[in-house]
């Protein structure tokens, strides 16, 4: 028996949709939302009909009957603290997410968009891999300031489905191995694997900057400039997310205009470029400790470690402590499809949302 799979991943500028057939992709494809159209809704879920819409044109396009679905599958929003692996999509969910939310983001919008769709083909649906999953053991949740505990958040989906494929290609369960997974995306976040949860990680305002935030930064000089009255806190805010790391140093977001530079002589965009690589290097041996050394692996994956440049350097300074692998791209569609696969065949079981 085969199964066939819908996946819907909302981001802020695109909604991708993939349909499986077990493990073979069928299609992927990338609707696109200008920047024009996404600048009339004045919030994030005010664009659900507009999305949900667009996510059915396309698919009659396609010429799918969403009757020969086994299940839709989509991208977790910002939901409280939630477990790894598949949720099931209900009433609950999707007033948090529509009406409640953690904080603002396009992937607030894929479980209604999946809920909607599911319910006309008579089938369940799931989110997987949310990137608000908590698995902090109780002594990473201190941050030495009691009215801010740490807080887990990360790009879950692809780091733990490139975690589960590297150990299956070991010949290893994932949950029997320590494996440090760095995500360099616009976002960049890193998290430790151990006995099957990720019980700490190092996230994207605690650690690296990346090629659109600043990641950690002084926070006594931090406070200053908030309370100086040159800027207001939205500028501030995207001073941290939006605005900084090579945006702010180089002017752009995308890697490799900065190998561009680095190949005209820029010195500056090398010194900038090596500091990127040289932070995720010590946020990966600063999760080494929390397993005293026992590190079975380190992937790099995302779309900088397309990057031979970059992941050279990370590899020069973090080799000691276990083997790289890098595992270029984001994955997210693949990872959402094979997680909802999982569940369909019984190998993992999905979890009812609760609050
Ligand atoms: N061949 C490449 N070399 C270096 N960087 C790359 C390459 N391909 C893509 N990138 C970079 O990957 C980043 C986006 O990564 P991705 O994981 O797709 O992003 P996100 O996490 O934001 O969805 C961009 O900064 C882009 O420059
Ligand atoms: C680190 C949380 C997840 C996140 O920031 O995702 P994006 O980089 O896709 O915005």
């Amino acid at each position: 028996m085969s199964y066939k799979i819908l996946a819907i991943n909302p981001g802020s500028t695109s909604t991708k949709i993939a349909l499986y057939e077990d493990e073979k992709e069928i299609f992927t494809n990338t609707i696109n939302h200008p920047v024009e159209l996404i600048d009339k809704f004045e919030n994030v879920e005010d664009q659900l009909n507009m999305r949900r819409e667009l996510v059915m044109s396309n698919l009659r396009e396609k010429g799918f009957d969403i009757k020969d679905l086994s299940c839709v599958v989509a991208r977790g929003g910002m939901l409280p603290p939630v477990k790894s692996g598949a949720y099931i999509i209900n009433d609950l969910m999707i007033d948090r997410v529509e009406n409640r939310p953690v904080m603002e983001h396009a992937s607030n919008l894929a479980a209604p968009i999946a809920y909607g769709i599911a319910k006309k083909a008579g089938v369940t649906s799931y989110i997987y891999d949310s990137v608000m999953t908590d698995e902090f053991t109780d002594i990473a949740r201190i941050s030495g300031m009691p009215d801010i505990p740490r807080t887990s958040s990360s790009h879950v989906l692809n780091t733990r489905a490139m975690a589960i494929k590297a150990a299956k290609k070991l010949g290893k369960r994932y949950d029997e191995l320590n494996i440090i997974v760095a995500h360099l995306g616009g976002g960049i976040s890193i998290n430790l694997h151990s006995g099957g949860q990720i019980i700490d990680l190092v996230s994207d305002d605690e650690g690296p900057f990346s090629p659109e935030r600043a990641g950690r930064v002084p926070c006594r000089e931090l406070i200053n400039l908030c309370y100086s009255g040159k800027y207001d806190k939205k500028t501030m805010q995207r001073k941290l997310r939006g605005n900084g790391g090579l945006k702010a140093y180089l002017n752009t977001l995308d890697a490799r205009d900065v190998e561009k530079m680095i190949a005209e002589g820029n010195q500056e965009a090398k010194t900038i470029y090596e500091a990127m690589a040289y932070q995720i290097a010590k946020g990966i041996g600063e999760l080494a400790t929390v397993v005293e050394g026992k590190v079975d692996l380190i992937i790099l994956t995302g779309g900088i470690a397309h990057s031979k440049m970059l992941t050279s350097w990370i590899e020069k300074r973090v080799a000691f402590i276990a083997h790289v692998e890098i595992m270029p791209g984001e994955n997210e569609m693949e990872a959402l499809a094979f997680g909802a696969l999982r569940v369909l065949r019984g190998e993992e079981t999905a979890r009812e949302y609760t609050e």
